[in-house]
């Protein structure tokens, strides 16, 4: 007992005396102090006429008198409205603004959730005036530089000349969302963009971002946005690669271009997620400012309140038969079945694709995919025309899909929080939800442990009727042998393109060599 309390205790000093959003109440937009008046109504035109806990809660730390004097650092459940609680204090905060440049980052671990978070801030900056920018590598690095700084698009090059910021070159975006990958393309190679005015940096789905190293985004991010006061301690910098070319863009002595006579405002840090990490080690890498830690209740992982989890027990060979079976029970409601690897997701999808008669629209969603898919899929899934995804752990973490009723774990997972976040894909903004996790007997004490390490919340075992499942045996078996065959087809098609990439490789460096 004594030594699970200790598991339990936060190691930093300030995560030892949270704030606990559970003692806030949702709060209607007219009740919210200071709320500008033409965000009330982009709030409303969302369909939002209050706020949610979470979001009080931050909006009370930083907006005001004392606004955003502390980093902040925001556990709260899957689906409570994390998103908001960071946008909207931020674009209101930038509202009185008068000079454009850009003064918001957000860092967000995959090109979808990217999208995904710039919706929620292309729905409430415009109302204040300030424009929202999206750096991901969608389109070309061209017509992403043209879209973020304000120049003629002939003269969009890659090139970054320090000696040369012609004082033409300006933001066009006041906030921006990258993935990191493509926030260092800019910083180390576009002419013009310049964190040097930056006032907010909220890095989303901080345990996974602070997992990867994104070719060292965050040391280089914190040695750029140091204010100069802060930069005789030359912390980061022998961290920081080679290639690092804007050394230009570090905040300047107490002025700002736009802001002369000005001091220089902190940069503020925001950081989230339903399972914040608590290793001092991890959270030390962002450099937070007397963090003020806003948690949700007592427990180290939440589930949303209204989620109801399940076991469906089976035997290993016979889970695709329960699996169609569940999806049967469902009645067509939207529903993601997450597997182990992406190599399962699609043989899952395929599999299920050849159960004839099942009157269910099924695609598969993983990184295995070029992303063009991936987004027609999502849009396809978003918009009902799909009532199945089945899912790698691609769309695991972050992704808000209004209507899933239902995720399926088909392989369990290995981690708790892995778990959090699946499950997290359902039970939404208050709605109610269910995960089901397929297990044989063997699993149920592991995947009994797993649950353990969250709010013990009780799991009950769906049962489905023996005779669902066995009138399915004979499609079950037919839709194998297709599956066989269409794998060995896959896999000779690979060979041939394998084989002719090989060919064409061989020729080239022959070709290269006579030239020579
Ligand atoms: N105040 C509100 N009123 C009604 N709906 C809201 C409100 N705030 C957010 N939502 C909706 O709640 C859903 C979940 O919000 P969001 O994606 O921000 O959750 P999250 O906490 O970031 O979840 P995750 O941890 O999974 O990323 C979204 O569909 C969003 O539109």
């Amino acid at each position: 007992m004594g030594e699970q309390k200790l598991k339990t205790v936060p190691v930093l000093p300030w995560m030892r005396s949270p704030v606990d959003v559970n003692l806030f109440e949702e709060c209607p937009l007219h009740l919210l102090p200071c709320l500008d008046s033409r965000l009330k109504v982009a709030l409303q035109n969302m369909g939002i006429s209050s706020l949610f806990p979470v979001q009080v809660a931050v909006w009370q730390e930083a907006i005001g008198p004392g606004a955003f004097e502390r980093d902040l650092c925001i556990k709260s459940p899957t689906g409570s409205g994390k998103t908001l609680a960071y946008a909207l204090p931020i674009v209101q905060m930038l509202s009185t603004r008068a000079v454009k440049c850009l003064r918001a980052l957000v860092v967000l671990p995959t090109r979808d959730l990217a999208f995904q978070v710039k919706e929620v801030f292309a729905a409430i900056a415009p109302a204040v005036g300030l424009s929202v920018g999206l750096a991901v590598g969608q389109s070309s690095i061209a017509d992403e530089i043209s879209e973020l700084i304000n120049r003629p698009k002939l003269e969009a090059g890659i090139c970054y000349d320090p000696e040369d910021l012609s004082p033409e070159l300006q933001s066009s975006v006041d906030i921006l969302v990258a993935t990191p990958g493509r926030l260092m393309d800019h910083i180390n190679n576009t002419k013009g963009f310049t964190l040097e005015h930056l006032c907010y940096l909220v890095v989303d789905e901080t345990d996974r971002m602070l997992r990867e190293a994104y070719q060292s985004w965050l040391p280089t991010m914190l040695q750029l946005t140091r204010s100069n006061d802060e930069s005789f301690y030359p912390r980061a910098l022998d961290v920081i690669p080679s290639t690092f070319n804007s050394l230009k863009t570090i905040r300047r002595f107490g002025v700002e271009r736009g802001f002369k006579g000005k001091p220089s405002p902190r940069l503020v840090k925001m950081v989230l997620s339903a399972t914040l990490t608590q290793d001092p080690s991890k959270l030390v890498q962002l450099d937070l400012h007397h963090p003020l830690f806003l948690t949700t209740g007592q427990k180290r992982y939440q589930f949303p309140e209204k989620l109801e989890s399940y076991k469906l027990i089976c035997e290993s060979k016979l889970k695709p038969m329960y699996l169609v079976a569940l999806l049967q029970n469902l009645g067509g409601e939207k529903c993601i079945v997450f597997t182990s690897s992406v190599e399962s997701t699609h043989r899952l999808c395929t599999l299920l694709n050849f159960f004839d008669d099942l009157q269910i629209k099924i695609m598969e969603y993983s990184g295995l995919q070029r992303q063009s898919v991936r987004s027609k899929t999502l849009k396809a899934f978003r918009e009902g025309d799909i009532q199945v995804l089945v899912s790698s752990d691609a769309m695991t973490r972050g992704m808000d899909v209004e209507g899933v009723r239902n995720v399926i774990n088909y392989d369990m997972p290995a981690y708790i929080k892995t778990y959090i976040h699946r499950a997290g894909r359902t039970a939404r903004a208050g709605q109610t939800g269910r995960c089901f996790t397929l297990l044989n007997e063997d699993g149920v004490r592991r995947f009994t442990k797993l649950l353990q390490k969250a709010d013990n919340k009780s799991c009950p075992v769906y049962s489905i009727p023996s005779s669902s499942v066995e009138s399915l045996r004979s499609i079950y078996t037919s839709a194998l042998e297709k599956l066989k065959e269409r794998v060995g087809l896959e896999t000779s098609r690979k060979h041939k393109i394998g084989f002719k990439s090989s060919r064409a490789r061989k020729e080239n460096e022959r070709n290269h060599h006579s030239k020579k």
